[in-house]
């Protein structure tokens, strides 16, 4: 492809080098770089790709996009730009002839409920026979291949080539999960977006964002890139505010929601351990609809994707069985083990408020005690702390019995990490043991349960390693806790 093209629409200065030229390939690692290609150095968390263009330019690169102004004898051409995350967006964007304009792209955002919401809409597309690919946490799915990514929502080049290949595969239809680190990374600028789904917001990635305001600012710009829905959470306080902020804008506003006015909503709400039953309330009609997981979030994980697909004109009766047909997901109130009322369940909550929704899903089923295996992941920041201090005041207040492990510790010290969940444990009278080792913990839990006790094991939900410095260690907990069980005797 011609460099000119590539370069539609980007402000640059060139440093040196003729820009008429053709290219190949475009990477942004100089691992990844070939023969005639565009290598765009990014200033990351950890290293500063401009300190790689010389091994990039080794490799065949011709083209380099910085943000310095870069000198080199070597036979390249140098383009400087104001923020190369920016840049490569857009070239990647250009290099793929913009797929998503090809594409009824739908972005869902929000601290929790994302990865179960793109379950519930991929299942009703499917039941409507329309084909839909899945980014997001558990990786890519196009016409059922399933790519594994590093991030919940990969890098812009990495996307724009995802976004082309489904093209190529006749997929129609993409739901994707957009990160905050996505939106303010600008991984999906100069993507289009048909329709925005948010979920809520609640403490998560302070490391990043520094505070709540600027967590909401990150997720709201994705309501600023959609084309035609904006549907949003009216039970989320973020939700109110973020609807109060898009209600007058061209693309049209849509509220789902049990206890507040909304546009979709739930009534006559019968809770059981298996499932739920809910009558859904459309502009147009009301329906029984049957979720088969417990609890009020994933009443309103089914709301968000039922408001999707009614928007985008899929008919209600496609839309229940396809609820109906989603039978779990993998890792969210998963249960691996149950026999009358004792139960032993895997759910990803990692965060306050996710752990807290999970814990009091339980509580109206549980006729022992509430037995949690947890971890916190958080650094030694300010926000970090308030994490510590907020599951442990949620495990404290909420579990009858914690037992506190470590997550994935990933860098830090999983002594200071224990000794802080320690802390925090003790500061709310919690009743817990500590067990560094995961698998240690889930077999104590196991072993001194009763029979009418339910275990949840919290934080790690469909994951099966353990990140542990920086070695990734196979952890199983399905595994661990069955084993466990085989050896009990009640
Ligand atoms: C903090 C963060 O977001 N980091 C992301 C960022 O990496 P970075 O810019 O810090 O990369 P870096 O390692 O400093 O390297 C800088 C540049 O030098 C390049 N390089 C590096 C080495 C080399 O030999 N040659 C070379 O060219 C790198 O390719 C990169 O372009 O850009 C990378 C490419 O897009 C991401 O993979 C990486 O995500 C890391 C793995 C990560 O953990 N991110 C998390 C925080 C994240 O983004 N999470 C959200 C979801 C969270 C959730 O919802 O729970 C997500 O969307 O995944
Ligand atoms: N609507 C909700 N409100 C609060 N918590 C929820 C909601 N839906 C799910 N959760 C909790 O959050 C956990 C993660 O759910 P899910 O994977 O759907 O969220 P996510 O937004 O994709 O998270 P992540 O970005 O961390 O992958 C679940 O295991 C559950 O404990």
């Amino acid at each position: 492809m011609l460099l000119t093209s590539i370069l539609q629409g980007l402000s640059f200065d060139v440093i040196q080098g003729d820009i008429n030229q053709e290219i190949h390939s475009i990477a942004y690692d100089s691992r990844d770089v070939q023969a005639n290609s565009v290598f765009v150095a990014i200033s990351g968390f950890s290293v500063d790709g401009h300190n790689y263009i010389d091994s990039a330019i080794e490799r065949g690169a011709s083209i380099i996009i910085a943000e310095r102004n870069i000198k080199t004898d070597k036979d390249v051409t140098i383009l400087q730009v104001a923020n190369t995350r920016n840049a490569l967006a857009l070239i990647s964007a250009n290099f793929y002839q913009h797929p998503t304009e090809k594409l009824n792209l739908i972005g869902i955002t929000g601290t929790n409920g994302k990865t179960s919401i793109s379950y519930f809409i991929k299942s009703i597309y499917e039941e409507a026979k329309k084909s839909i690919a899945l980014i997001g946490t558990i990786g890519t799915v196009i016409n059922d291949q399933l790519i594994q990514t590093k991030n919940t929502t990969p890098e812009s080049l990495n996307l724009q080539q995802f976004f082309a290949a489904m093209l190529e595969e006749n997929t129609e239809n993409c739901m994707m999960e957009v990160s905050s680190h996505a939106l303010n990374l600008d991984r999906v600028a100069y993507s289009r977006f048909n329709t925005g789904i948010f979920t809520n917001l609640t403490p998560d990635h302070l490391e990043l964002h520094k505070n709540m305001d600027e967590y909401f600012e990150a997720k709201a710009k994705l309501f600023e890139m959609t084309d035609s829905w904006n549907i949003i959470n009216a039970d989320d306080p973020y939700g109110r505010k973020l609807a109060d902020r898009v209600k007058d804008y061209n693309t049209k506003l849509v509220t789902y929601g049990i206890h507040n006015q909304a546009d979709i909503s739930a009534t006559d709400i019968e809770y059981s351990f298996n499932h739920t039953i809910y009558t859904v309330n459309t502009p147009t009609e009301s329906v029984k609809i049957k979720v088969n997981l417990p609890g009020e979030i994933y009443v309103l994980n089914s709301l968000a994707a039922i408001a999707c697909a009614y928007y985008n004109g899929i008919p209600i009766e496609v839309i229940q069985q396809g609820i109906n047909h989603v039978k779990g997901i993998k890792g969210r109130l998963e249960v691996v083990y149950e026999k009358d009322d004792f139960k032993v369940i895997v759910d990803f909550a990692h965060t306050e408020d996710a752990l807290a929704k999970a814990i009091n899903t339980l509580r109206p089923f549980a006729k022992g005690r509430i037995i949690l295996v947890f971890g916190v992941y958080a650094d030694l920041s300010e926000d970090g702390k308030q994490k510590f201090n907020g599951m442990a005041k949620v495990a404290s207040t909420l579990a009858d019995l914690s037992i506190i492990t470590l997550d994935n510790p990933k860098h830090h010290d999983p002594n200071v990490i224990m000794k802080e969940t320690i802390e925090a444990m003790e500061k709310h009278n919690g009743t817990y043991e500590a067990i560094p080792d995961r698998k240690e913990a889930i077999e104590h839990a196991i072993n001194i349960s009763n029979e009418n006790d339910v275990i949840l094991i919290a934080g790690k939900g469909h994951e099966t390693t353990q990140i542990i410095g920086s070695l990734e260690i196979p952890f199983n907990e399905r595994e661990i806790a069955l084993d466990a069980l085989a050896a009990k005797t009640f």
